[in-house]
């Protein structure tokens, strides 16, 4: 098997008035395509530090990330913008939808960035909206959706490019139990059948029963790997 994802003794430190905190201490860890990660740990630990180098949304102080064959911790700010659009799915705690924009305008919204045309971008977003069940809520706003509902939407925007990677911080953690569970028989679904590659960060060990593999930070390195 390939690994879609090699983090290599990565280092990653805050400053605050000067003082640095260190938060990753020489962490490596590979992930194999079509894998389902959970990586658990106490808070502080550092989970969404990684989640966030290994979708490039940040850089780390040290250390190679690589993703598909990539090395993202050498790309510049505005590459590694336009990488992570290519790449990466995002899903959030809160969701991030965009209260002015309907469900279909929320998942099209990444989509505004490739060169499809119009009618191509149509098929893409009904396509992501009616995997994650919500075909007949196309036109509702954010308000207008239960949080479950909400994060099916944002599971929806995350998969509308197809992306490489699909990554995920604590995507249960603001719903009630059978929402929750719902978005796992997703995320589930979306790993078997369509083969994502999911890094998820979460506390919920029942959320944490669905990945094909856990792993455990404790200030800032692995443990029990
Ligand atoms: N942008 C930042 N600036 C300064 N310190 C930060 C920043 N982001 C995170 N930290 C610090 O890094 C440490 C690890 O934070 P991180 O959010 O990665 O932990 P976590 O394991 O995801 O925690 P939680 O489960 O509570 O979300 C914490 O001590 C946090 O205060």
């Amino acid at each position: 098997m390939n690994s879609i994802i090699k983090v290599k003794n990565v280092f990653k430190s805050y400053w605050r008035n000067s003082i640095e905190i260190p938060v990753l201490n020489d962490l490596s860890l590979e992930v194999e395509e079509g894998e389902f990660l959970a990586l658990m740990g106490p808070s502080g630990s550092g989970k969404t530090t990684l989640l966030n180098l290994i979708a490039g949304i940040d850089r780390p102080t040290k250390g190679e990330i690589i993703v598909a064959d990539t090395d993202i911790s050498k790309l510049n700010e505005s590459s590694l913008a336009k990488w992570r659009a290519d790449h990466v799915g995002f899903v959030f705690q809160f969701y991030n939808l965009i209260p002015v924009l309907t469900a279909y305008e929320n998942v099209e919204l990444p989509l505004l960035l490739t060169k499809l045309s119009k009618a191509e971008r149509k098929k893409h977003v009904e396509t992501a909206l009616s995997i994650v069940g919500l075909a007949d809520r196309l036109n509702h706003y954010p308000k207008q959706l239960s949080g479950g509902q909400e994060q099916r939407v944002a599971i929806a925007r995350a998969i509308v490019t197809d992306p490489t990677i699909l990554v995920a911080d604590e995507p249960t953690g603001d719903l009630d139990k059978k929402s929750a569970s719902e978005i796992l028989t997703l995320m589930d679904r979306l790993n078997k059948e369509f083969k994502k590659t999911i890094v998820m960060v979460t506390h919920d060990p029942h959320a944490a029963e669905k990945a094909s593999r856990k792993l455990h930070l404790e200030k800032g390195e692995l443990v029990g790997v």
